[in-house]
């Protein structure tokens, strides 16, 4: 049977990286993406804004929405100090297998827990059932017409606090218009664009980091 690019993507990490060596993981990645097959990972020109932001808030309790095969969750979590928890959520159950076997090949599983799921039915579960009080840092990367309902169910699940981070990818292309309108007009949120590319390519893209103000 054909493989999936996710299966391709897998088998590129194995082949070409080594096992608990997170940056050689995102490395793999990056080097399959650019000169194999595209795929939507946050990529190395924003992954690196990514990295600046984790470093700036150095979070001990992250969200993910939107694992996919896991690159953005290695970049996270191998910024995380020794007892950060890193929450990512994924509907997927094929590319959820994917991104466990990208994640203990980085040898970070101590620091992720994936949760199978949509985001819309785990977010109000995450302090009754996954222990949380509030997120430090939120890295939303799913569906685009997902991020202003999940960031309003969030708020409604008071999982955001003051200073709560939003970091949000792709508000350029594929675009997130209602999110980023929200956002940058709320009298409750600082905003603020970081400029760069569509991961692998010159097209124009962005995160949008934005601070609860409570
Ligand atoms: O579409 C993009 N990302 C979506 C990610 C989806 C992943 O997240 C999972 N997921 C989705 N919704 C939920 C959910 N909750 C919501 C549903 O209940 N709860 C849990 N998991 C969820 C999916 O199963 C996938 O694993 C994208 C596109 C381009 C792109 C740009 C230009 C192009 F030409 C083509 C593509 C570039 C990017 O960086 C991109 O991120
Ligand atoms: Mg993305």
């Amino acid at each position: 049977t054909q493989s999936t690019r996710p299966q391709r993507l897998l088998s590129a990490v194995q082949k070409n990286a080594t096992r608990g060596d997170p940056c050689s993981v995102v490395k793999a990645i990056d080097q399959f993406c650019r000169s194999k097959e595209w795929a939507m990972n946050v990529g190395d020109e924003k992954g690196c804004i990514l990295d600046s932001v984790v470093s700036e808030v150095n979070p001990t309790t992250v969200l993910e929405l939107g694992t996919y095969c896991g690159y953005s969750t290695v970049r996270i979590a191998n910024l995380l100090p020794p007892h950060a928890k890193l929450i990512t959520l994924e509907f997927n159950p094929d590319f959820a297998a994917i991104a466990r076997q990208v994640i203990a090949w980085s040898g970070l599983e101590e620091k992720v827990q994936l949760v199978e799921g949509a985001s819309g039915d785990l977010i109000p579960k995450m302090k009754e059932d996954f222990g949380v009080k509030t997120f430090d840092l939120v890295f939303l990367d799913h569906w685009k017409d997902r991020y202003l309902p999940d960031t309003k169910l969030m708020e409604a699940c008071g999982l955001l606090r003051k200073g709560s981070i939003l970091l949000a990818d792709n508000v350029i292309c594929p675009g997130t218009p209602d999110y980023l309108e929200y956002v940058r007009s709320s009298p409750r949120y600082e905003s603020q664009y970081f400029k760069s590319h569509l991961e692998y390519t010159k097209v124009e893209d962005g995160l949008e980091k934005s601070v609860f103000l409570g």
